[in-house]
């Protein structure tokens, strides 16, 4: 990753005197905030992702600017880490979910389904190599006792009794059957994981015996009864509970159930996915011509999901038909439908009105959140959800994370990781009513916010570590930011990808 789209060299945004080399600000320029969410000329969230106060003034005179022009009407833009604006002060704003607040009921959303499926009990077995990322359907329970004989833990000789010791010429090999028993006196080499011969009392380290030229076997140093000997069932005796029901199978988990006996694992079904990706603009190959745009979130999305625990079933593209929208949402047998585009209020946005068409209940209609504010969770009449993402690409990853993430986490039986935060490198200009996601990259225990973080663009998410969760108001430089994690910056995408 790189830190080169970032705004290393700059001032940070809260210390920022003025934005120079602009007009000064007039009294027509409206920073309202239910548009496309992005301020206006009063002061914008360019798309390089950052505050632009308005042109000359500092975040003071930013707010007694909005106050005066906007007065009554606009949400006035706090300086950073001031508290949000009330609802008391008058200031018009789109509403929507609190952003928290969206993610847990799209989190309930999951475990209420996952609830009834628990009382049809539905679980999958499946072969070791499939279970990654999935959930333990029941504890894990050891089907041998392992060690399952007594074994060495080193290279060296099995020994009877005090030395020195007749060393015997058979040796015991890892793998080998079972060893004739060592009479007292007697010794064997014997390999690491190897069966320890019966009557052995321990096994000498290579590295602590010699050989005398007789070929007898003495000891430089002093060897317990036992020593380096691994006794049958110290890990676990067969029966015993290794791992609890609803444990995430990760890759020492499938070597522990491998080593315990297993072959398959029952676990909680991975959630099925359907994609629809709606816009007439989308070409699926070549560069943009004619008006058209390339569809940036078939390629993206399957992946992200799939990397999120889901079974992407189908990406289908159905342009703006608003009749395949619903046939496609009525004849899905996902467990959840992701659909792109068209959640907001233009001629061709479809989402709402098919929505309603189709008997859906409006979980989640709006989140409070920059970008993506146009997002949407709802329960279809038999009971499956979908999850609406707004068009514009780092809107649609704001979605992802802020409803899907969650609600696919719940279906799959995962719980959420403790948050975690950082100091940022540099301040966060926030919104002043919504949470803001802003790529950053992680460099030396600080959050660097990245630049090309429009909600047009994926330039600053695609070389991002992780998203700052920017609270109204905005953070200092310094100051600890939630962070949303990407699972391919800590796992790999080559071990994630399943
Ligand atoms: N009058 C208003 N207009 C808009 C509002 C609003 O509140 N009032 N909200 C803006 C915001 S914020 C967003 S985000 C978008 C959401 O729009 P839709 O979900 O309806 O998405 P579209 O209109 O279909 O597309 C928006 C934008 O994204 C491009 N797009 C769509 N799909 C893809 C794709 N698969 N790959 C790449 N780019 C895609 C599309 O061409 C548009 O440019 O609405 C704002 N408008
Ligand atoms: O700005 Mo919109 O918030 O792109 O989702």
């Amino acid at each position: 990753m790189t830190t080169s789209g970032n705004s290393a060299g700059r001032p940070p945004v809260n210390d920022r005197p003025s934005v120079d080399g602009r007009p000064p600000v007039d009294g027509g320029a409206l920073g309202e905030f239910d548009g496309p969410g992005e301020f206006n000329d009063l002061g914008e969230f360019n798309d390089l992702g950052e505050f632009d106060g308005p042109a000359g003034l500092d975040d003071r005179d930013v707010q007694e600017a909005l106050s005066l022009v906007n007065e009554g009407r606009t949400a006035a833009v706090p300086a950073p880490g001031s508290p949000p604006a009330s609802p008391e002060t008058g200031h018009r704003h789109h509403g929507g979910t609190p952003w928290q607040r969206a993610r847990a009921l799209a989190d309930r959303a999951g475990r209420s389904v996952r609830a009834a499926r628990r009382n049809s009990r539905a679980t999958v077995r499946v072969p070791l190599e499939d279970a990654l990322g999935l959930v333990l359907a029941s504890p894990l329970t050891a089907l041998t006792d392992l060690p399952p004989f007594d074994t060495s833990a080193m290279d060296g000789w099995a020994v009877a009794g005090p030395g020195p010791w007749r060393v015997r010429d058979d040796g015991v090999l890892a793998g080998d059957a079972e060893p004739a028993p060592l009479a007292d006196g007697e010794a064997t080499s014997i390999a690491t994981g190897a069966r320890i011969p019966r009557d052995t009392t321990a096994v000498l380290r290579t590295e602590h015996g010699r050989l005398d030229a007789a070929g007898r076997l003495h000891a430089r140093r002093d060897t317990g009864h036992g020593q380096d000997i691994r006794t049958r069932g110290q890990e676990c005796r067969s029966g015993d509970q290794l791992l609890p029901e609803g444990t995430p199978v990760t890759p020492p988990v499938l070597g522990l159930a491998a080593a315990a006996g297993y072959d398959t694992l029952a676990v909680s079904p991975r959630p099925r996915v359907e994609i629809l990706v709606l816009g007439d603009e989308l070409l699926t190959e070549g560069r943009p011509r004619d008006g058209l745009i390339r569809d940036a979130l078939g390629p993206m999305l399957p992946p992200w999901l799939r990397v999120l625990g889901a079974e992407v079933t189908a990406v289908r593209r159905l342009g703006d038909d608003a009749g395949a929208l619903l046939r496609a949402i009525t004849g899905s047998d996902a467990d959840l439908i992701v659909t792109t585009g068209g959640t907001a209020a233009g001629p061709v946005d479809h989402v709402h009105p098919i929505l309603h068409k189709a008997g859906a209940e409006l979980l989640v209609d709006g989140v409070q959140v920059r970008p993506g504010h146009p997002m949407l969770l709802a329960r279809l009449q038999d009971g499956r959800h979908l999850v609406g993402l707004p068009g514009n690409p780092l809107a649609a990853v704001s979605g992802l994370l802020t409803l899907a993430q969650p609600l696919l986490r719940a279906l799959g039986g995962n719980s959420a990781p403790d948050p975690y935060a950082l100091p940022l490198a540099e301040g966060v200009q926030g919104h002043p009513h919504d949470t803001r996601l802003v790529p950053v990259v992680l460099r030396a225990d600080r959050a660097r916010p990245l630049h090309y973080a429009g909600p047009a663009m994926l330039r600053g998410m695609a070389a991002a570590d992780a998203l700052a969760v920017i609270p109204p108001g905005g953070l200092r430089a310094g100051e600890e930011s939630e962070l949303l994690d990407l699972p391919w910056t800590l796992a790999g995408t080559g071990v994630c990808f399943t």
